[in-house]
């Protein structure tokens, strides 16, 4: 051990490896397997793998769907490349933003038996890569020197746990909304990205908390996008904990409900397609929502707070902090921000996903 990486930094260079085009070596309890991210390969790469076998496409069954391929593995599909499949015809199954133009993929072939578990941590390790969850795999003999080396076996409870959070420093930043006002930086040791609270005057930990899980929004925060109703949702809350004097708003770096900003860009960009925020997710090959609220939890608990006054729309999320042993005394609304430009984005969170109008 000492100086050898453990498998949380092994897995953190995966995720490296894969979004630079490099392939990563996952060792099952039966084969061995290359497993390249689709978003990144190269022809090159792609050649160099050929060379050393017959590799398959992973899909996730949501991709499989509007590709109307058969996912014979229930959540995922292992599509067969055709003859001469180039890099841009992977690209082309794995990304639908030509799916309209260029409906006609297929068919395509999946496969059905064996054991699909490399195939099922390939995608997940290129979800949490924040690529386009679609992954070249290659069942081969043994890898080529240098690769970083994954057991599969260990690495996929790994992945579902919640990593341990450092709790890394602690400063004041007076706020237009409240002058007491302290920013707490938590790092996840999995090398992920890093999480924040923002803790508003001195909260009663004896008491439920005024607080506000947000997830992060480059466009709606930052840009002031009126796309979506986050920016104004997250003035909103720190007005209010301003006001009461007190409260916790956590900013949980969980951009695109999980998936990322390039993807959520991707999300965007079928929207102007026509499709609707969920649609949209499940044609990239995502859940509607893959964000992990266990995260909010542990920091609330880390903080010292055990119940919450919770400001959200979400049911789910209420749902989800209870789960966590964490008690939501009241849900607190937090209805700001429709524009004519989010106005169909609102109504299918409420029609879809269960958000209170
Ligand atoms: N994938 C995707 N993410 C989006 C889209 N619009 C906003 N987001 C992200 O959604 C997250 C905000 O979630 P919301 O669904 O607005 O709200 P919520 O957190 O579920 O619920 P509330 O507590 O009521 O706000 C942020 O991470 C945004 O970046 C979209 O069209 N597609
Ligand atoms: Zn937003």
């Amino acid at each position: 051990m000492a100086l050898t990486p453990t498998l949380s930094e092994t897995l953190a260079r995966a995720r490296a490896d894969l979004r630079m085009g490099l392939p990563v070596v996952l060792e099952g309890a039966e084969r061995l397997a290359l497993v390249a991210a689709i978003e990144t390969l190269s022809p090159a790469r792609l050649g160099e793998m050929r060379r050393l076998g017959e590799p398959e496409l992973a899909l996730t069954a949501r991709r499989a769907e509007t590709l109307k391929a058969r996912a014979y593995d229930g959540d995922l599909a292992r599509v067969a490349l055709p003859d001469g499949a180039s890099a841009d015809w992977l690209r082309a199954v794995a990304d639908p933003k030509d799916d309209l133009r260029r409906p006609m993929k297929g068919p395509l072939l999946t496969r059905r038996g064996g054991d699909a578990g490399l195939e099922r941590l390939a995608i997940r390790l290129a979800k949490s890569a924040r690529l386009l969850p679609a992954a070249l795999v290659l069942t081969v003999a043994d890898a080529p020197p240098g690769l970083t080396w994954i057991d599969a076996e260990t690495a996929a409870p790994h992945l579902d746990a919640l990593p341990e959070l450092e709790h890394v420093v602690t400063a004041r930043v007076p706020l237009f909304h409240a002058e007491e006002a302290r920013l707490h930086i938590f790092r996840p040791e999995d090398g992920s990205d890093e999480h924040y609270a923002i803790e508003i005057g001195r909260p009663d930990r004896a008491q439920p908390v005024l607080a506000r899980l947000h997830s992060a929004c480059f466009t709606g925060d930052l840009l002031g996008s009126l796309k979506c109703d986050c920016g104004p949702q997250l003035n909103a809350a720190l007005g209010k904990m301003g006001e009461e004097g007190a409260g916790v708003l956590l900013y949980l770096n969980q951009e695109g409900r999980g998936i990322g900003l390039a993807n959520k860009m991707r999300a965007y960009a079928l929207q102007d397609q026509g499709f609707d925020t969920v649609e949209a997710n499940h044609r990239l090959g995502f859940e509607d929502d893959e964000r992990d609220f266990r995260l909010g939890a542990q920091i609330l608990s880390r903080l010292g707070f055990g119940s919450v006054r919770l400001l959200t729309n979400n049911p789910a999320k209420i749902a989800r902090m209870e789960e966590c042993g964490l008690s939501v005394t009241e849900r607190v609304p937090l209805k700001v921000g429709e524009t004519r430009f989010n106005h169909h984005y609102l109504l299918t969170k409420a029609a879809k996903s269960g958000h209170l109008l």
